[in-house]
């Protein structure tokens, strides 16, 4: 997939294909996580115990805000494929402009689903996902680093809800029109969705953190990603997610282009 190519960008081959490739990127970051305990005190607040100057947030939004104002300085996203978390916070690129074809609608970059997917990865994942209920303050760092590589690979994959429901709305427009028209959210659910592609998905997780998620220096009682914790994830928040993306891209369509 060429995002200075718009034809291959909307081949809906080409988006499963990246998705497939998104689900390794996503497992090794889990697994990354996973070396370490949970760590509330990374995702608290004002936290007395770590101190952050002309801050008001956490450690790990810390982190993000500031990673994110270099990424987006090195032209991170500027990419139709990235969405940043503080979208209101990041800085021009020094690098020259890419003129991407625009292949999305124009309001796709308001649909950012970012704060919700940060809330979950904090409040669930991390839970299933870490390797003990703890802390370790030697770590906070190197936990904030896998949580911002776990945030950004999950938000990648959700956000691209957007190339999927324009890859349907291009291949069946007529339907398309009539639901969004009729602000028929449960029938644009149900067109978007395809249970084969889903069970595949699961099949293909299962089959990938039992090979991937093994890690023979565990102790017992040391959790590890699991098929059931990486399915649970896939089935309970990931693919979901990435429809409520396509359906809140879908519902606006229209306005783009009638
Ligand atoms: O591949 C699709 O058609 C998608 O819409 C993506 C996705 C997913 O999140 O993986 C979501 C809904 C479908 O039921 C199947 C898969």
């Amino acid at each position: 997939m060429n995002f200075k190519e718009a034809d291959t960008v909307l081949d809906l081959k080409n988006i499963r294909d990246e998705l497939v490739r998104m689900e390794d990127t996503i497992i090794f970051n889990f697994i990354e996580r996973s070396h370490f305990p949970s760590c509330p005190v990374v995702y608290a607040k004002d936290h007395p115990g770590l101190p952050l100057p002309n801050f008001d947030g956490s450690f790990l939004d810390w982190a993000l805000l500031h990673m994110e104002k270099v990424q987006s300085q090195l032209r991170r996203f500027e990419s139709p494929d990235e969405t940043p978390f503080f979208p209101e916070e990041i800085l021009k690129p020094i690098l020259p402009n890419i003129n991407y074809p625009q292949v999305l609608a124009s309001y796709a970059q308001q649909i950012n689903y970012n704060a919700k997917i940060k809330h979950i990865y904090e409040e669930e994942i991390v839970p299933l996902i870490s390797k003990y209920e703890g802390d370790q303050s030697e770590n906070y760092g190197s936990i904030a680093t896998t949580d911002i590589a776990c945030l950004q690979s999950l938000s990648r994959r959700i956000h691209f809800g957007k190339f999927v429901a324009e890859a349907k709305y291009q291949n069946d427009k007529e339907l398309y029109r009539k639901l969004i028209r009729n602000k028929d959210v449960n029938g644009i659910m149900q067109n978007i969705t395809n249970a084969a592609v889903e069970e595949k998905i699961l099949e293909r997780l299962t089959t990938k953190a039992d090979v991937y998620g093994v890690d023979p220096t565990n102790k017992e009682g040391d959790r590890r990603i699991t098929p059931e914790y990486l399915v649970k994830i896939y089935k309970e928040i990931v693919i979901p997610l990435t429809k409520e993306v396509e359906v809140e891209y879908l519902l606006r369509r229209l306005g783009d282009d009638a």
